[in-house]
Formats: structure tokens, sequence, C-alpha cells
């Protein structure tokens, strides 16, 4: 399997008034291609600065990533954005959805930055992937007519429009219920089966963990261990 995301040497430092925060020390990850991989750990431990790193939404103290065996390191922000707009797929726990507008145009919205798809493509897409979530009939709803599972449908569809290589979710069932959450992750899984999409989201619930086929652990800041989840 060759790998979507090598991360070697990476650490991450903030500056918090005069105190220097270390988030990230000393990361080294390789992720394949059409993994399902969830990053485990405790409030505070680095997830989502890992998810934003990989994402290109913030770039490494030190260290390098590469995605897609592109290295990002010494790219301009229109390159990195350019990189981010074609080749990853943001899922977020409070789902991001533009509120004024309907199911169908919140997905459609990322694909208005491509100037070489057409409004006959764009429709073919929102129509493929309306269905894929299972949300068809509600094509014409927005955000506040539809419940948290189907925001987070939505959102997915939108991440998927694109056709990604990867798909980042960070914490995304933390604002549903267990059983909306499990139905969320089923359907990334499919999906990730179906069409071979990579999948990372972080977690610190215990039944997601348990839905990844490959689960990383991450405390203060380090990679502590890893399990391979038999599913
Ligand atoms: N922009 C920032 N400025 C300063 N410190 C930050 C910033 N973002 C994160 N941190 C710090 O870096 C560390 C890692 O935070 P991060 O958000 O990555 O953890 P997390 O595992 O995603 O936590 P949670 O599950 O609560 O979202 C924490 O100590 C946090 O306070």
């Amino acid at each position: 399997m060759s790998s979507i995301v090598r991360i070697e040497n990476v650490f991450k430092e903030y500056t918090l008034g005069t105190s220097r925060v270390h988030a990230l020390k000393d990361i080294n990850l390789q992720i394949g291609n059409g993994e399902f991989l969830a990053i485990a750990g405790p409030s505070g431990s680095g997830k989502s600065t890992l998810l934003n790193l990989i994402g290109c939404i913030d770039i490494p103290s030190s260290g390098k990533i590469y995605i897609d065996d592109r290295d990002t390191s010494g790219q301009t922000p229109d390159q990195l954005s350019e990189l981010r707009a074609r080749t990853i797929g943001f899922i977020f726990q409070t789902f991001n959805l533009f509120s004024v507008l309907s199911a169908e145009e919140n997905i459609e919205y990322p694909l208005l930055q491509f100037k070489e798809l057409r409004a006959a493509e764009r429709r073919e897409r929102i129509v493929k992937f309306l269905d894929i979530v299972g949300l068809a009939e509600f094509a014409d709803h927005r955000p506040n007519q539809l419940s948290g599972g189907q925001r987070q449908r939505v959102a997915i569809a939108r991440a998927l429009a694109t056709h990604p290589k990867i798909i980042l979710a960070d914490e995304p069932t933390a604002n549903l219920d267990h059983k909306t959450g499990e139905g969320i992750l089923q359907l990334m899984k499919d999906i990730n089966r179906n069409s071979g999409t990579t999948f990372i989201f972080s977690t610190h619930d215990a039944k997601v963990m348990a839905m990844a086929e490959r689960l990383i652990r991450i405390e203060d800041g380090q990679l502590v261990g890893e399990d391979a989840v038999h599913t």
C-alpha cells in the first residue's frame, strides 16, 4: 500500500503569551492510501493539531509532511490551498454548514471554486452524493430543517463532492448521540470500502475507536501506541 500521508519528525509549538506549548513532539507516521484510521487521545493531547497539519491548515514548527508524495514544506500559501482543495475533504464536529443554503447548495459550494466543473457535472455530483448519504429527499432542506445526524450526512456529501483522496474528520460524532454517531461512522466506513477514499478521524469515544481499522494513540503530543483493530 503506498503512503498518502507521511509525517517525519514533526514538532508543533504554540506561543501563548510568554509561555510555549509543545502541542506535538517528534511525530512519525505513515498512512496508507485507503486506510480508515482513528487518532485517539484525551482532550488537549494534540489530535486537532495533528489533523490541522495533515490538512495543510497549519504548518509544523519543524519536520516534514508529505501529502500524496508532495512535500508540503516550502510551498506557498496558494500552493497549499490548491493542494487542500484538490486532495482533502473536511468534516467538522459542528458540521459547519451554511445555514442560509439548502443541503444541495451546501454540497455545491466547494465545487464552485473549480472553474472546469460545469453546472451539469456539479448537479450530477450533488445528486450522486446526496443519494450515497441517504438524503435524496432532503435536497432543498436547510440545516435547521435537518437533524444533527442528517446535517453531518450533508457535510459528508460536501466533503466527498470534490473527489478528495483524503477525508479528515475532527471528532465527527462529538455532537451526536451514540446511535446516530455509530450510523455516521458506519456510513464513512462503507464509503471508505466502496470508494477507497482514505479517512482519518479523531475521537475520544471508545465506541468510535472500535470501528476504526487502525487506531493510533496520542498523549501529551506524542504517539504512544497503535492497535490493529480487526473488523
Ligand atoms: N492556537 C493555539 N494556540 C496556543 N495553544 C494551542 C493552540 N491550539 C492548540 N493549542 C494547545 O495545544 C495542545 C493540543 O491541542 P489540540 O487542540 O490539538 O488537542 P486535542 O487533542 O484536539 O484536544 P480536544 O480533544 O480538547 O479538541 C493543547 O495544550 C492546546 O491548549
